[in-house]
């Protein structure tokens, strides 16, 4: 087993990485909660698939348990599927010891850990992904946010889960495009702060070997995380670098109503625009765009969208990584390197063109 703590003062918790752990998940989860209710938030397809044996192991514990159930999907993590979680809790006569548990990947992750933050001014919650996506990147660090429909993830808060458990195996019933999904954050993430993990990547036969090295990769990716999450939890500063991709990739999935991309397709599109621009200005050894989109094509994650650089822009005006008339670019100079770079919203047009 693997645990990664992650060193937040009073806020501290563990990640647990274990392959085949899921049967003892009830019990883990009681030593993380005293709590007489469980509400597990999770999505129609996840419900289908893990919801009833979790509720079985939360009900030998002693919990009285309701499964919250959304529409899967990046265009149901919105403030009406939020209200309905948060009423839900509220139906179900949750107090303040009682316990929420995010069961799936980013999307009831973000929105289930919202509803938590939000329902009675805040209960405790416990992150279980079932996505790479979620095992790697999401479930870590405590953004928990629902998008508009002038933004993602414009409203939410930083809150912490009191622990975050992970089975890679259940990664197995995953569909290959919500696989490649997550390995997009992955390749981000490697992009920035793991050289070896990248070629490690490079040399991968395919999807078989991404599922064999699933907790080493999320392992790795939560190390990176974590570090700089206890540098900078509110994202002032450091933490920036984890929206690599993102600036673009986040206007690119807003631009079609949350509903043409994944949010990893969305960040492997921004990866490449930026870093193709930044080549050209000489800002990045020349080659890393193509290498960073060779290896997305590789597992077939796409790299290109015609949107015109108006609605690129359009988009990144709600970006949380602006301040008055400046925003922060997180930039690739070379593979394993990173940089932040302030830049007036003026002169962005060279750094988002197609
Ligand atoms: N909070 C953060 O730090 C952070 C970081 C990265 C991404 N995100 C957010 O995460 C979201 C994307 O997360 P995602 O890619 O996990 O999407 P998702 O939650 O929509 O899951 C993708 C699909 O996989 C299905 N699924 C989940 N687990 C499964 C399993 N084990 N077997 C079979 N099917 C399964 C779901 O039903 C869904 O259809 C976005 O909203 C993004 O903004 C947040
Ligand atoms: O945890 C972070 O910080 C990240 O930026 C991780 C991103 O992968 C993630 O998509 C995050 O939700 C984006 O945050 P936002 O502040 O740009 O909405
Ligand atoms: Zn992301």
């Amino acid at each position: 087993m693997e645990k990664i703590f992650v060193d937040l003062g009073k806020e501290s918790y563990t990640i647990a990485i274990e392959p085949h752990s899921w049967s003892g998940f009830g019990k883990k989860i009681r030593a993380l909660s005293r709590g007489d209710k469980a509400a597990v938030i999770t999505d129609r397809t996840v419900d289908g698939l893990y919801g009833a044996d979790l509720e079985q192991q939360l009900r030998a514990e002693g919990f009285q348990v309701r499964r919250l159930v959304m529409e899967p999907g990046e265009d149901h993590k919105n403030l009406d599927t939020f209200g309905k979680m948060v009423r839900a809790c509220a139906d179900f006569g949750m107090t303040r010891s009682d316990l929420v548990i995010t069961l799936g990947g980013g999307v009831p992750g973000d929105l289930g850990g919202f509803a938590a933050a939000s329902f009675l001014r805040g209960v405790d919650f416990i992150q279980v992904p079932t996505t790479l996506l979620a095992q790697i990147d999401s479930s870590v660090g405590g953004k928990v946010a629902v998008d508009l429909p002038e933004g993602k993830n414009l409203v939410g808060a930083f809150y912490q889960p009191k622990g975050v458990l992970m089975d890679p195996v259940l990664l197995r019933s995953l569909d290959r495009r919500y696989l490649h999904d997550g390995l997009a954050e992955v390749i981000k993430c490697a992009a920035f702060g793991d050289p070896d993990l990248f070629a490690a990547l490079e040399d991968f036969s395919g999807d078989e070997d991404v599922l064999a090295h699933a907790a080493e990769i999320s392992a790795a990716c939560c190390r990176i995380k974590v570090k700089v999450v206890e540098e900078d939890e509110r994202d002032v500063g450091a933490r920036m670098v984890l929206n690599f991709g993102h600036t673009i990739g986040h206007a690119v999935e807003r631009y079609y109503h949350y509903e043409k991309y994944t949010h990893g397709e969305g960040v492997a599109i921004g990866m490449v625009r930026l870093t193709r621009n930044t080549e050209k200005m000489g800002l990045t050894e020349p080659g890393t765009a193509d290498r960073i989109r060779r290896l997305l094509q590789k597992y077939d994650i796409p790299t290109e969208d015609p949107i015109s650089d108006e609605d690129v822009l359009a988009g990144i005006t709600m970006d949380k990584k602006k301040r008055g008339n400046q925003i922060t670019l997180v930039i690739v100079p070379a593979i394993g390197k990173r940089m932040l770079k302030k830049v007036d919203f003026a002169d962005l047009r060279p750094y988002v063109k197609g």
